[in-house]
């Protein structure tokens, strides 16, 4: 019987918490073979015989000599710009976890896979949880016209506002416009409150939506977006307990990325 081709990934970011989570997670589901990883200092990782796989801190070689179906980056807002640029650039499919990149950045990905006849994702928040709370709270937006997002997360965190916070406003701006269909009322939502730079503990604000983060030790990752009507309060929120809680999600983007064209922002776009 002839063998089914797994799907081979290399993990950029391994050292780090969602890097090494993501290995584990990898090496237990048989769709899949990790081929390479991507560090910060190969020769020190190679020493320490963590790795089963091929070692790199050049991501040019590791994509040259690997040549992986997919890259899977859990690095850092610096790094993965360069790193998917570069995926690209070699027709390798970039599933993008880590965070901190912009929309001109994912316009750009989206650009550039169009032109190699290849598919990326670029999900801000694998897990399910988060997904749905993002959907509700866009719904949400269509009917209250003030909001603000709390996200908070651990104090390793190097990037904030946190990308699902980012991808939250931006969904709960797109709703409350096609809801109203009068674009004023996202203008006097953003107009009634004060987010200035001269008031910088109303929070920053992003479409419209004002958003608070913090970091603290003990915290994984968690968002209330808080809506406030005439006498109410509407509050959504998710709590990752767990860096799990992101696998599903990662490995599905992992095995759907070759099945799509462009750069699709958002895990939601294959769940619904
Ligand atoms: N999409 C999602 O669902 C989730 C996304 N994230 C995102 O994933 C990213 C990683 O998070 P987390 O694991 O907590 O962070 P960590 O700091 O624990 O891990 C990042 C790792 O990447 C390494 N790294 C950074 N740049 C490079 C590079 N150019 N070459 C090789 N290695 C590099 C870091 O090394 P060094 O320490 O030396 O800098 C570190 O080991 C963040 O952007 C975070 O926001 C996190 C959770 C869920
Ligand atoms: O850095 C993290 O931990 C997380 N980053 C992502 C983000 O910036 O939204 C996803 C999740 O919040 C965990």
């Amino acid at each position: 019987m002839a063998s089914r081709h797994r799907i081979t990934v290399a993990v950029a970011g391994a050292g780090g918490k969602m890097g090494s989570e993501a290995l584990r997670a990898l090496a237990a589901d048989d769709r899949f073979d990790t081929v390479a990883v991507l560090v910060r200092d190969a020769g020190q990782a190679q020493a320490s015989g963590q790795y089963t796989c091929p070692v790199y801190d050049d991501p040019e070689r590791l994509l040259m000599e690997a040549h992986p179906d997919v890259w899977l980056d859990f690095t850092d807002a610096r790094s993965v710009v360069h790193h998917v640029d570069r995926c690209i650039a070699f027709g390798v499919s970039p599933v993008v976890g880590a965070t901190g990149y912009t929309p001109e950045d994912v316009a750009r990905w989206n650009e550039a896979c169009l032109r190699q006849g290849i598919g990326g994702i670029a999900a801000p928040n694998f897990a399910i949880g988060a997904l749905l709370m993002m959907r509700f709270a866009a719904e949400a937006a269509r009917f209250f016209t003030r909001a603000e997002i709390i996200e908070m997360h651990h104090d390793g965190k190097k990037d904030a506002p946190s990308g699902t916070a980012r991808r939250t406003a931006e969904q709960m701006a797109a709703h409350r416009e096609d809801a109203a269909g009068d674009p004023a009322a996202h203008r006097v939502s953003a107009a009634g409150i004060t987010v200035t730079d001269a008031a910088p503990a109303r929070g920053w604000s992003y479409q419209g939506v004002p958003i608070h983060s913090v970091r603290l030790p003990g915290l994984v990752a968690h968002q209330e977006v808080i809506f406030g009507g005439a006498g109410e309060v509407l509050t959504i929120r998710h709590d990752s307990l767990s860096r799990t809680s992101f696998m599903p999600g990662a490995l599905l983007a992992c095995a759907r990325v070759r099945e799509v064209r462009g750069m699709v922002y958002g895990l939601e776009h294959l769940l619904w």
